[in-house]
């Protein structure tokens, strides 16, 4: 399955954030998405998912308008991990997670065994089984983060889009969550993520999109488009990017500059 946008416009009301975007993610791809802060990340996925209408241009998923696949059709082949809020209500992890399952069942059907055995599978392969029984509001935000991608899995979506999937995961937990997209791309599966760290795009992306002042600035391999020059250019950072001995994986280095004040927001 593939999912594809044409010269994509998106915002809100009259405001336009972004424009020009026109990418192809395939099966078995890991697509990164890289931009500052406000850059327009998470409305370009919320637009690519159908959540908010496109200002201009096209989506389409296997050659065919989003808009012509019903609501249910969409969460079947399309999850998305949004950034962890709070919750408001005391649902169990594994109710949370078991929620993946919903696009799955007809209406007013309860969840077989099998859904739950999925859901509970999801759980594991994320080492989340011990927070089963928790409330979800009584967990800490990393571990939210963590139950928002077991319900993902939970769906078994053909693409799934992660917002910051890593952004408030402990250090080891941010190389489970990587490992797990990597197996994920490898069985098949399209991923599409946000990310403000160039390290994680260079261990599991593909190809890596920069949008930076309302477009696309660059698309392509990893070790080609993420170069010092663009990082400067994106995050007014000097970076020194090579490898470490002892790995073959690109990594980066900031340089960092005392005399420089925060800039203004
Ligand atoms: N609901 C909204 N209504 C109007 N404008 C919004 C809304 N949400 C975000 N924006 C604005 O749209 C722009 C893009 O925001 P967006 O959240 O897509 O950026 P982002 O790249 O995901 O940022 P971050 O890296 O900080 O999460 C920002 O200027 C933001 O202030």
């Amino acid at each position: 399955m593939t999912l594809e946008t044409r010269d994509l416009a998106f915002g809100y009301g009259a405001r336009t954030v972004g424009s020009g975007v026109t990418v192809t993610i395939k099966q078995g791809e890991v697509l990164a998405l890289l931009g500052p802060n406000g850059a327009g990340k998470t409305t370009l996925f919320k637009t690519m998912l159908g959540l908010l209408a496109p200002k201009a241009g096209d989506i389409l998923l296997d050659d065919r308008p989003l808009s012509a696949f019903s609501r249910a059709e969409r969460a079947k082949n399309i999850a998305y991990v949004p950034q962890a809020h709070a919750a408001l209500f005391p649902f169990t992890v594994a109710d949370v997670v078991l929620m993946g399952r919903a696009a799955r069942l007809t209406p007013f059907a309860t969840p077989s065994r099998k859904d739950r055995d999925i859901a509970g599978e999801a759980l594991e392969r994320l080492g989340m089984t011990h927070l089963a029984t928790r409330p979800y509001t009584e967990i800490s935000g990393g571990e939210r983060q963590m139950a928002l991608i077991a319900r993902a899995l939970a769906q078994e979506p053909k693409i799934l889009v992660m917002d910051e999937p890593t952004a408030s995961l402990d250090y080891g937990n941010q190389m489970r969550v990587l490992t797990q997209i990597q197996t994920l791309a490898s069985e098949g599966m399209a991923i599409v993520l946000s990310t403000h760290n160039p390290d994680h795009v260079f261990m599991v992306a593909d190809r890596v999109a920069l949008l930076h002042e309302t477009k696309l600035v660059a698309l392509g391999a990893p070790k080609d488009v993420l170069t010092a020059e663009r990082l400067k250019q994106l995050y007014d950072i000097d970076v020194v990017i090579g490898t470490l001995p002892g790995s073959d994986i690109l990594s980066c280095s900031p340089r960092l500059n005392p005399a420089k004040t925060l800039p203004e927001t």
